[in-house]
Order: structure tokens, then C-alpha cells, then sequence
């Protein structure tokens, strides 16, 4: 659709999204990446000089490593790649390099392959680097061990026989070091557990635990993922080290034993030593992946690479705090071809405190006789608790920043306080037709767990008059539950706050009256997603909300500002496309992988970007919910350059009106919401005192943003 009518804005705001599934970020951080690319040509070159004259490249990609074979003089290369988008791609970059006749590249994974259907004899060089940021997300283990037994020649043997060594094979990376330590971070904290006791006037002491689907024990269940990714050095706040890094794992990819051993292998303990007094919030892991003797890359959070680290946030019940000369007991396991993580206890003074059973105050500890006894014994014999903890809740991370966010909710409370005020007074100017005893319709529509509809049940209790008949849209289970609970604990009678189950497809059916010959005194949208884009179909569903309403009802939030800056900014070039040719080994690959760059760059942390700001920051558009006639769908401003730079993007974020005077921004260090940046097409080169036309457009949602001097 984009090739025929490029400008045709359902396709594009479609492609984008497409774009942004297809083709992972980080290819273009990971072809930005000269130094990984030199090191892995290097491997590669010495391999192929030391013998390796037939390579297979696992998980080709773009097909670079593959070209890099080919360059080093290999006599056959065969590259495989799973994903159908990258391996047309491929075939795309290895024609126009001139080298479509000497690759022959498979749209298979790796596992399917056999000699001799898909390559006519066994490789004697494997080059791959299909891993994750916590190194086996990719299945690297999976596919060398199939690789060692079907693909690849057998590994060199210490033979003492004087027979030249034949035909034997090995893989680039030989190898990989992983490294973990302990983390207090307040960024990651508020992302996995519950770090208030109240909020918006709601008591939340009642909810004992809440979790977020991160976690790696084996009673977690299968939706759970053993591990989230962050970019320790950009997070906002910053963090703690509370122990050294230390080494968790030494995995030789030139092994086939080990590698098969390692699946299988029981679960291995570590004590760390801490260093450092603190609250052990995560686990943080990286890896060095040996290319080969001389050259290894390292995905470190000391590194100035681009690379995110695996954090296992610790989700024990009480906060593990911990002292310098502690040592945290670890649990490092492969179980099924993830590394898992997890903190199991606190060795202090030869006595161990098993963290899930810290919460009583007994401190189910267990002596150790001497240092010596072995800690495994010592912990078997601690029961893990299977008692299922009552209250204990699973939330998506963005979830539970939300339920952090104290300053949203109070806000909102003051917000729904002043409404309800005004109705009131309006209802006893007209007493003679509404009866006071009429309760006010609330409805929240919020995504996900919201207690938005809670909050203002409460408040409709305290009044003491006319009741707030709360609705509120979540669906799951376990958030109806941990509502209910919620409006128990704080006094809240059931049938005040009712389910508008939402299960029904189109906002039609969610939007309706709440009973015929009823309107709805305020209206809850959620309007801006996690990431930092506008919700799709806001507009629409703030129109049927409007037609809903009482009068004098209200859309919460009423207005929307969309704020941003000029800004240049390095970092968020490498992560949309790759720059030219030179980080590519020469090679040409840019304008084919660039051809599902994409303009929008969500899931930001503005506030530790690396970028020079080339502006302040100015007003680029408004959302009037309450008021459609007051919206346009393009705005041109004028904005004054207060630096020379390069202007390479424009950040945004909102400023939420909750009414007229009450607002909450989504750039604050305790909003849920991220922020997100226009990459513009091509860079502005501009100097102080400069003006810049900026263009907004917003088009069902979704915003573009052009520029020019
Ligand atoms: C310093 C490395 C680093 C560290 C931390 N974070 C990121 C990186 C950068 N590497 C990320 C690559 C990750 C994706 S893997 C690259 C490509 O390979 C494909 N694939 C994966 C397995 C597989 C297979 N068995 N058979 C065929 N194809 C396969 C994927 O479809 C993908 O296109």
C-alpha cells in the first residue's frame, strides 16, 4: 500500500506499526555497531585463514557475517535465517553485494536442516550470534548442540597420533562468560512491586503482594517470563551496585557436552559477597561472548555499548535489605534453555534468611553450624512455602507504576471531588425534579487495572449524600478480585462499584448509558499508552463519551497538550537506522534494512537520552475531548533554535488536563507513561536564533511530525 500511495496515512500509520514488529530494534543498534562488526570480521578471517574453508552462518540476519566468510576467502558459505522478512532482506543485501552466487542462503531455522538436503556435507566453521540480552533467549544452546551433532565437522582432537588433524570443525563465539550482580534500584522497584501503602485516598495495606509476571520460580506459571531487559546506564535515577560483578557461568560453545550438560544440569548456588549496604531490588546479567581467542564483545552495563542488560527483579514478599559482609545466596539454572536467576537467601553472621519466608518476623533461619556445612543441605532443609499467599496479585509492570504513581491518583481524586461538588450543587438548585438520592453514574474505561472507578466510589461514601454508582471496565479475573478486595478493605460496599464488562468488541457497546434514561456524570478514557503514543481512536471514543454525559458531566481527562523539543540526538539515530555503509564492514546493507525505519521512536526515557537540546520546549498540539469543533488535524508553529546542532529528532510528551486547572505530565520521574521521539528523515543542520518550521500532523491518533528551516 505504502509503494503505490506513500502518503496514504492508514498504510503508513499501519507500516509503522508492522514495521516496528517485523524488523527488531535492534538490528539497527547491532549493524551500528562497527566494533561488534570488526570483532566478528576478525574471528571470522583468522578462522578462515587457520583452515574453516565451508561456514555456515546461523541466524544470518541481514547476511553479514555470511559476507564476511565469503570476503575472508571461504570456498562455500550458506547462511539460514527463520524469520521470512529478514531472509528476503537477506537475499536482497547478498545480490546486491555482488555474492548472490556464492551464498546460498535458507529461509529455515537451523534445526531443520540436514546434510545433505539442505547443505551437501558438514561445515567446519558455524558463525552465529543469536543471542538475547540474557544470552539464551535465542536458543543459541538448542541450535549448537544440533549443530555439533548434524552439521558441523567434529571438533579437533588432542591427538597424539602424528596423522595430520582431518577436516575438523568449530563456532564463532567459542564461547561466553556471563556475569551478574546485585542491583538497588528504585526504577526497577516501582516497575515490580507495590511501593506505596495508599493512593488517592485508597488504603492499599489490604493487597499483601503484588508481582509482576517477571519471574523465573519454577511455581511461576508458564505466561511468566524469567527475565525483563533494561539499559542499566539510561535508567532515571540510576542505580546501586550492591556486590562486585561477578562471574555466574563460564559456557564453552566449542563443547558439546557441556552445552548438553548444562540444559540438564541441576540447579547451581553461589554466595555473593555484598559491598555495599542497600535493598536489593534485581539481579542484573550480561555476558562476554568469546568471538574466539583474541576478540569478545561485552553487553555491560560499564560498556559504552548499546547493549541492555537481564534483570531479574527480586519478587520475595519482604524487602531484602541487605549489609556489607551479608552474602546473597543465588540459584543460577538453564532450565529449559533460559538462564534463571533468583536470590534465595541472606547469609549474615553464619546464619541464612531464606527470603520468601522473611516476611514473619521469626526470621525462619537456619544456624549453620560452621561456615563449612554445605549451604545446599542447610537450604533443602528450609521448607519452601507452598501456601499459596492469599493476596498476592500479578500485574503488568506498566501496571504497577501506575498504582505507584501517588501524585496521578491525588490528582485524580481532586479532580472527581470538585465535579461531584458541582453536581450536587447544581442537583439542589434544580431539587424539585432529581431526587438526591439519584446516584451519579461514574464509568472507567481505562486499559488494564485501574482503581480510578474505586477512588470515586469512595469518594461518593464519604459524602454521605447521594452515592457514586462506580463502573469500571477490567476484565480479568484477578483485577475484579483485587478490586473487590480493595473496596472491602476500604469500606467500600460491593454493589457500589459494578463490572461494565467490556468484553464486547467495539467501543459502541462499551460506551453506552448506564441504564436507559441515565447519563453518565463522569467518563474515565485512557488516552495515552505506556509506550508515549496517543491511545488509537481516542477522538472517536471522547465523541460517543461526550453524547453520554449528564449536563454538566465531565470526560476525564478533558484536554490533552502535547509538548516537545528540538533536540540532536546520536543515540536515537543508531537505534532507527543504520548510518551509511562504514559501521557495515563496507559493506552495503543500509538501504535495505533502513527500509523499515521507523519515524516514531517509542518506550523513551527522556530524561537520561543522551541528546543536546536545541530548543525549549514548546506547545505542539492540543486535544480538546470535550470539544471536537476545537481540534485540527495539522498545526504549523514556528520554533527558535537555542543552539547550533544538528536537529535529528523532536521528543514528546503530554501534559493531561484532568479539568481545567488540575493537570499530571507523562514526563515526571514517577509517571508509568514513557515518552516518544519524531526521528526526522533528514537532519537539520541549524544555528542559535534560528527558526524552524515544524509541521504536526495527527491523523487518527497517530502523530508526524516535518521540519524545515
Ligand atoms: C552482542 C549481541 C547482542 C547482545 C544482547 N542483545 C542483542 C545482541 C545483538 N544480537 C541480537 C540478535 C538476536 C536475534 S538472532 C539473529 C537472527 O537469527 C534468527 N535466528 C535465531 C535463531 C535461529 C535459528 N536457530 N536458525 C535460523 N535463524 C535463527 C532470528 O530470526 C534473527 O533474525
Amino acid at each position: 500500500a505504502l509503494k503505490l500511495r506513500p502518503d496514504f496515512p492508514e498504510a503508513k500509520e499501519n507500516f509503522y506499526r508492522v514495521a516496528n514488529w517485523l524488523v527488531e530494534r535492534w538490528h539497527f543498534l547491532m549493524l551500528n555497531d562497527h566494533g561488534r562488526n570488526r570483532k566478528y570480521q576478525l574471528a571470522i578471517q583468522r578462522a578462515v585463514q587457520e583452515g574453516c574453508s565451508t561456514v555456515l552462518d546461523i541466524g544470518t540476519g541481514t547476511g553479514i557475517l555470511g559476507m564476511c566468510a565469503k570476503k575472508a576467502g571461504a570456498r562455500e558459505v550458506y547462511a539460514c535465517e527463520l524469520s521470512k522478512t529478514m531472509y528476503e532482506l537477506a537475499c536482497e543485501v547478498v545480490s546486491a553485494n555482488g555474492m548472490a552466487d556464492s551464498i546460498r542462503i535458507l529461509h529455515m531455522k537451523s534445526l531443520e536442516m540436514e546434510i545433505p538436503k539442505d547443505i551437501p556435507t558438514r561445515v567446519s566453521l558455524v558463525v552465529t550470534e543469536t543471542v538475547d540480552a540474557g544470552l539464551l533467549g535465542e536458543g543459541i544452546i538448542e541450535s549448537l548442540i544440533h549443530a555439533w551433532k548434524h552439521l558441523l565437522l567434529p571438533p579437533p582432537v588432542i591427538c597424539i597420533c602424528n596423522s595430520a588433524p582431518s577436516q575438523t570443525g568449530r563456532v564463532i563465539p567459542g564461547g561466553a562468560t556471563v556475569f551478574g550482580m546485585a542491583v538497588e534500584c528504585q526504577e526497577i522497584r516501582r516497575h515490580h512491586r507495590l511501593c506505596v501503602s495508599a493512593v488517592g485516598g485508597l488504603d492499599l495495606e489490604a493487597v499483601r503482594e503484588i508481582r509482576s509476571p517477571v519471574s523465573c520460580s519454577v511455581d511461576a506459571d508458564e505466561s511468566a517470563e524469567p527475565y525483563t531487559t533494561e539499559r542499566l546506564s539510561r535508567l532515571p535515577g540510576g542505580f546501586t551496585a550492591l556486590t562486585g560483578p561477578c562471574r555466574m557461568l563460564d559456557i564453552d560453545f566449542n563443547n558439546v557436552q557441556e552445552l548438553e550438560s548444562l540444559c540438564s544440569r541441576k540447579v547451581m548456588r553461589l554466595r555473593v559477597p555484598v559491598t555495599q549496604e542497600g535493598v536489593v531490588d534485581a539481579l542484573a546479567v550480561w555476558f562476554q561472548l568469546h568471538l574466539d581467542q583474541e576478540n569478545s564483545i561485552s553487553t555491560g552495563p560499564q560498556e559504552n555499548t548499546c547493549w541492555e542488560q537481564a534483570i531479574y527483579p527480586v519478587q520475595s514478599l519482604a524487602h531484602c535489605s541487605v549489609k556489607r559482609n551479608d552474602e546473597l545466596l543465588l540459584e543460577v539454572s538453564c532450565r529449559d534453555a533460559y538462564l534463571r536467576l533468583c536470590c534465595v537467601a541472606i547469609v549474615r553472621d553464619g546464619q541464612m534468611f531464606h527470603l520468601d519466608s522473611m516476611e514473619e518476623e521469626d526470621y525462619s533461619t537456619v544456624a549453620l553450624p560452621n561456615p563449612e556445612v554445605d549451604l545446599c543441605s542447610a537450604l533443602a532443609s528450609l521448607q519452601t512455602r507452598h501456601d499459596t499467599v492469599s493476596n498476592m496479585f500479578t500485574l503488568e509492570c506498566s501496571e504497577i507504576a501506575l498504582l505507584n504513581n501517588v501524585n496521578y491518583h491525588n490528582s485524580f481524586r481532586m479532580a472527581v471531588e470538585k465535579l461531584l461538588t458541582s453536581l450536587r450543587s447544581s442537583r439542589e438548585m434544580q431539587a424539585s425534579e432529581v431526587s438526591s438520592s439519584e446516584p451519579f453514574y461514574m464509568l472507567d474505561v481505562s486499559e488494564g487495572f485501574s482503581v480510578l472507578s474505586l477512588l470515586t466510589a469512595r469518594l461518593g461514601q464519604d459524602s454521605g449524600s447521594s452515592l457514586v454508582q462506580a463502573y469500571s471496565s477490567v476484565e480479568k479475573d484477578q483485577h475484579q478480585a483485587l478490586l473487590r478486595l480493595l473496596a472491602q478493605s476500604n469500606g467500600v460496599e460491593e454493589s457500589a462499584l459494578q463490572f461494565w464488562l467490556s468484553h464486547v468488541e467495539d467501543d459502541s457497546a462499551v460506551l453506552q448509558r448506564p441504564a436507559s434514561e441515565k447519563l453518565w456524570s463522569a467518563i474515565v478514557l485512557d488516552c495515552i499508552e505506556t509506550c508515549g503514543l496517543i491511545r488509537q481512536r481516542l477522538m472517536e471514543k471522547a465523541t460517543l463519551a461526550r453524547c453520554l454525559l449528564e449536563d454538566g458531566g465531565r470526560i476525564f481527562p478533558e484536554r490533552i497538550v502535547i509538548h516537545g523539543l528540538l533536540v540532536e540526538s546520536d543515540t536515537l539515530l543508531q537505534e532507527s537506522a543504520v548510518q551509511g555503509t562504514d559501521p557495515t564492514l563496507g559493506f552495503n546493507i543500509a538501504p535495505f534494512i533502513n527500509q523499515f525505519t521507523v519515524p516514531v521512536h517509542v518506550f523513551l526515557d527522556l530524561s537520561t537520552l543522551e541528546c543536546t537540546h536545541l530548543s525549549d520546549p514548546v506547545e505542539l498540539f492540543t486535544l480538546d475531548l470535550m470539544n471536537s469543533s476545537a481540534n485540527y488535524i495539522s498545526r504549523g508553529i514556528r520554533v527558535r533554535v537555542s543552539a547550533p546542532g544538528k536537529v535529528t529528532a523532536v521528543p514528546f510528551w503530554y501534559q493531561i488536563y484532568l479539568d481545567a486547572d488540575l493537570t499530571v505530565t507523562t514526563f515526571s520521574q514517577d509517571s508509568h507513561w514513557k515518552q516518544a521521539a519524531v526521528v526526522l528523515q533528514c537532519p537539520l543542520v541549524v544555528n542559535t536564533g534560528d527558526w524552524v518550521q515544524l509541521t504536526i500532523q495527527l491523523h487518527k491518533s497517530s502523530i508526524s511530525i516535518t521540519a524545515v528551516r
